[in-house]
């Protein structure tokens, strides 16, 4: 059994064991509060393991329990986002409030154990009347993962076996499920893994399932584009979706299959031949683009981490990908030169990924941690948090396009509101840069919905 040390506030905490440590990562809002303050958490503190186990595992979100809406879309200019309270959680380092590490005995550096440190002090871990942190959740929701033996779903599959919030964990795929199944069983996290094999085995993975994500489907090589993979996945998430339907339609669905611009709108015109249709609870996963913002804007500005921000809109792929810097939190000053760089970074990094990897696929690992944060956003919404904000690309209103990115309010129905304020107010660059996306979003969108219809009509 490993030694594990964490150093909270000049004083020593003993985990059980490893798992009880992963565990508490992931648990940070919720559970962590009771963990740090219990005798039997006692941990003797000569690792430096921990603290990166923490950073590593814990996947942040903001969340809250949010009222029912009816069944249109609301938009709200009005909204006010508290930023320091949702950019603590907002950062994917919520560790930082069960772990807190002295400099000295972190490895990560005194950048990354300063962001424990706030992670800790946060507002929201503090605030007594915002209580949801200090509610023990319940293990009661059913996530599927379909696509769950891929570059993406193993990590995925992994991540989500740690929160706390989930009971059961139903994992599909063509083939090799079977062994990701068995390894994963092993960890002692409360959900129950079972594994589903091919298509007759499908319904089974998705009955009664509260949220179902996506990452069935081939990866770009060097030199495709993301809408070279339309043809393969088109029909993939047809089929997929077309199964959530039929077994779990009340379910949030998320979309991480490429090309998302035009896989959503597939599933949109999928979901409403199957006359199940709800636009609040489907979502494009485009948490990648900012977690990417986040964490290019905090490297070439120097910033914390913890305090970075970067809503990001339009679409997933190439110019589509829109961050908006104007909008950043903290507030940044940027040369025209910096914004274009920055910008350029951002959409392009996908590329960047499939480039290294030289044959070898696309993101996994980052887009991993950033869907099991949509994942957890979208559960923590579910179980009654009413401070959930994310980016997704969703049917939309914003703009002319039927769907379009940008950051919404979740909510246990799904989206509750979407954020409107953040397209006001932009720089001329970005103003510019969102009238070039739309050409090029307004294809793909329409390329995914005649997809499905001309099937309907050959049919
Ligand atoms: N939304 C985003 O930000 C991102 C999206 N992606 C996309 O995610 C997708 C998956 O990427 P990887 O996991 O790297 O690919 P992968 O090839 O490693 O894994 C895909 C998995 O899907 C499975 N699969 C194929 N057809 C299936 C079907 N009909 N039913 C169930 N499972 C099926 C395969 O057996 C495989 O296990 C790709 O389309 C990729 O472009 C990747 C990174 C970021
Ligand atoms: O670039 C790709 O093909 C995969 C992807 O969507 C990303 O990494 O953002």
């Amino acid at each position: 059994m490993f030694n594990h040390n964490v150093i909270r506030n000049n004083r020593s905490f003993a985990f059980e064991s490893v798992e009880s440590l992963f565990f508490s990562c992931w648990n940070i809002g919720f559970l962590s509060e009771r963990l740090m303050h219990t005798e039997k958490l006692r941990f003797s503190c000569n690792s430096k393991m921990a603290a990166t186990s923490a950073t590593g595992f814990s996947v942040g979100s903001t969340a809250s329990a949010g009222p029912r809406v009816g069944s249109t879309q609301l938009k709200a200019s009005s909204v006010k986002l508290n930023p320091k309270n949702y950019l603590t959680s907002f950062s994917g380092l919520k560790a930082g409030n069960s772990v807190s590490c002295e400099s000295q005995s972190s490895f990560l550096g005194d950048e990354s154990t300063l962001v424990l440190k706030q992670g800790y002090n946060s507002k929201a871990w503090r605030c007594s009347n915002r209580s949801y942190s200090r509610v023990q959740p319940q293990a009661s929701y059913k996530v599927a993962i379909l696509g769950a033996s891929g570059g993406i779903g193993q990590p995925l599959a992994l991540l989500v076996k740690m929160s706390p919030l989930v009971s059961e964990l139903n994992l599909y795929d063509i083939a090799n499920v079977k062994g990701v199944a068995a390894d994963l069983s092993h960890c002692n996290t409360p959900s129950k893994v079972s594994d589903f094999t091919g298509e007759s085995e499908l319904a089974a993975c998705l009955r009664d399932v509260d949220v179902v994500v996506i990452p069935a489907g081939v990866p770009r090589k060097p030199g495709m584009t993301r809408d070279d993979l339309f043809n393969i996945n088109a029909n993939i998430v047809k089929t997929l979706v077309g199964a959530v339907a039929d077994n779990c339609p009340n379910a949030f669905i998320h979309i991480i299959s490429n090309p998302v611009n035009s896989t959503v709108p597939i599933a949109a015109e999928v979901l409403k031949q199957k006359g199940v249709y709800d636009p609040k609870k489907l979502f494009g996963v485009t948490t990648l683009d900012v977690v990417r913002a986040n964490t290019f804007l905090a490297q070439k500005k120097n910033l914390k981490l913890i305090d970075v921000d970067v809503p990001v809109i339009g679409g997933h792929a190439g110019i589509t990908i829109l961050p908006l810097l104007s909008k950043a939190k903290p507030s940044v000053t940027f040369t025209d030169e910096e914004v274009q760089e920055l910008t350029v970074r951002i959409q392009n990094a996908g590329t960047e990924v499939v480039e290294a990897k030289a044959g070898a696929g696309s993101a996994t690992l980052s887009m991993a941690y950033a869907a099991a944060r949509f994942v957890e956003s979208s559960l923590r919404a579910l179980d009654g948090d009413t401070d959930v904000y994310e980016c997704s690309f969703i049917q939309s209103e914003l703009t002319e396009l039927p769907f379009f990115a940008s950051r919404v309010k979740l909510g246990k129905d799904g989206v509750e509101v979407v954020i409107l304020s953040e397209l006001q107010g932009l720089t001329e660059y970005e103003q510019k840069a969102l009238q070039e996306l739309k050409t090029e979003l307004k294809a793909s969108i329409e390329k995914g919905v005649a997809f499905v219809q001309k099937q309907a009509v050959a049919a």
